[in-house]
């Protein structure tokens, strides 16, 4: 059997994408893992579902390059956001996306030939937002633990470019502390506007951006008075601009969503 994908990106966090009202995914988990293989496979950090939905108008599953289900992703949102609307299949420019951390709406930014180069997601509240102690094993004595509907660790250091992410991601990913593992952020704040930030995924190691991670950065930011309530956050990638609303408390997301191509593979 043939299935039709499309391999986007945001801010260079990569994701195959499958529109399973088309092409319905019986094993989503093992896909994943072979799909984003990158000599093997398609190469991706992961896989995304774009499917029905009875409580919003799409849903998104979102499966890590290990095969591991989570709650959200943020770059992904945006890219569906992309997909829905330039593929047909709404033409809302606002559009409610069930995710497994309930419905995120997002605001298209559409141009004038008909394509979607920016959107805007809310992300919801930030929650579960603690300093850490994380012991004499870890080169980093403490971080800020922050929910964006998927667990992370914001750890603020002097200079993000002389973190060793390989060794300090794994080792804090499977952390004790989190028996669900967690994302990792490293962050350095530039200005009170602007934050340097690296990443090591839960399930996917090293990309180039999060989504949810650059929201749970700029919370864990804020919480510690270094930056204001609009804050960019740049990473490998690309950078992202989010604002937490002092009145709702909302966390939002705007950026690019980029299409790479088109494919077919058989499965
Ligand atoms: N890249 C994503 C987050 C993907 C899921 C994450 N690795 C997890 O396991 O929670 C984003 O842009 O938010």
């Amino acid at each position: 059997m043939k299935i039709k994908f499309t391999k986007m990106h945001g801010a260079g966090n990569d994701y195959i994408y499958v529109n399973t009202l088309q092409y319905p995914i019986e094993n989503p988990e093992k896909l994943a893992i072979c799909w984003s293989q990158w000599h093997t496979g398609i190469g991706s950090d992961g896989l995304v579902l774009i499917g029905p939905s009875n409580i919003g108008d799409f849903s998104m599953r979102i499966f890590n390059a290990d095969g591991s289900e989570a709650m959200m992703c943020g770059n992904a949102s945006r890219c569906i956001g992309k997909y829905l609307y330039e593929y047909g299949l709404t033409d809302k420019k606002d559009i409610a996306l069930e995710t497994k951390s309930g419905i995120k709406q997002l605001k298209l930014n559409v141009n004038s030939n008909n394509t979607v180069d920016e959107v805007t997601v809310d992300m919801g509240i930030p929650t579960n937002i603690h300093w850490v102690k994380l012991g004499e094993q870890s080169l980093y004595p403490q971080g800020i633990t922050v929910s964006m509907g998927n667990p992370h660790l914001v750890i603020f250091v002097d200079n993000v470019s002389s973190v060793n992410l390989f060794q300090a991601g794994p080792f804090l990913e499977n952390h004790p502390l989190f028996p669900d593992r967690t994302n990792v952020e490293f962050a350095q704040i530039l200005d009170e506007g602007h934050i340097r930030m690296r990443v090591w995924e839960r399930g996917s190691g090293i990309t180039q951006a999060c989504g949810t991670g650059a929201c749970a950065t700029a919370a864990a930011a804020i919480f510690t008075k270094q930056c204001t309530r609009n804050v960019k956050v740049k990473m490998d990638g690309g950078e992202l601009l989010m604002n937490w609303d002092v009145h709702t408390n909302h966390m939002t997301m705007k950026g690019s969503a980029t299409k790479v191509f088109d494919g077919e593979i058989e499965i």
